[in-house]
């Protein structure tokens, strides 16, 4: 199979919370690429285009079944069995990503939260009580999980990098806004909410802006 790009498989879950809500309305069998595409602000083209990735769905001139191609999607994105995930830094974004709950109706669990605040060890984080991060390796390497969010300050997080890796984690999401020097098979997501809205503020004020570097 040709790399799937990340683009991808962000529109996939996009497709998929639409087909879900469809799903549960139930007034629809099939749906066309045109209708999910517009459903979701792309193209025809580009749903088939995503969908051709994983091998052949719908039947021309039908369209999609609503229901197979949302059990499909639970597959190729793994929502059909549930991820544990640590945590680490119990601050305030921390604290926001543990009380979201739209992780698990993509089969995505923070199950552990880790600090090294005294104050906040021991205290719970909505359902979760915060661990010691001196207990953090044992732990993770108990549970066997294998995914991470670093929401720690940025000087910290090399040191949370290494020892979540130490413990056996594959997948990091970085908060931090520092690049990670890690063994390459561990896959890095670097998560930056400002750059998403200086990106928005620059395309719709500045971007026509040529300026000459020197
Ligand atoms: N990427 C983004 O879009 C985005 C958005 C917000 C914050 N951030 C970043 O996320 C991080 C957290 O931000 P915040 O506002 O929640 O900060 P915060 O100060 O509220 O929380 C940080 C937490 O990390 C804990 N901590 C510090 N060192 C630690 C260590 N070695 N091990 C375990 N825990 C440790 C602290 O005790 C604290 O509870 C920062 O790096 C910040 O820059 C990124």
């Amino acid at each position: 199979m040709n790399e799937v790009p990340q683009a991808t498989i962000e529109r996939l879950v996009v497709y998929y919370r639409y087909l879900k809500k469809m799903a549960e309305r139930d007034l629809e069998d099939t749906i066309s690429s045109k209708t999910l595409g517009d459903a979701v602000g792309t193209s025809a083209a580009q749903v088939r285009k995503d969908l051709s990735y994983f091998g052949e769905f719908g039947c021309k001139g039908v369209g999609y079944d609503i229901n197979s191609l949302k059990k499909c999607l639970e597959r190729i994105l793994g929502f059909n069995r549930v991820r544990e995930i640590a945590l680490v830094g119990a601050g305030n974004l921390g604290r926001a990503l543990v009380n979201y709950q739209g992780f698990k109706e993509m089969g995505m669990e923070i199950v552990e939260v880790f600090d090294c605040d005294i104050d906040k060890i021991n205290n719970r984080v909505g359902r979760l009580t915060v661990r010691s991060v001196n207990e953090m390796e044992k732990i993770i390497r108990k549970r066997n999980i294998k995914t991470a969010i670093i929401a720690v300050p940025e000087e910290e997080a090399q040191g949370v990098a290494s020892s979540l890796v130490k413990a056996g984690v594959k997948a990091i999401w970085n908060f931090a806004p520092v690049a990670l020097n890690l063994p390459s098979e561990v896959v890095i997501y670097y998560e930056d909410l400002a750059s998403s809205l200086v990106w928005l503020i620059y395309k719709s004020g500045h971007g026509n802006l040529k300026v000459n570097v020197k």
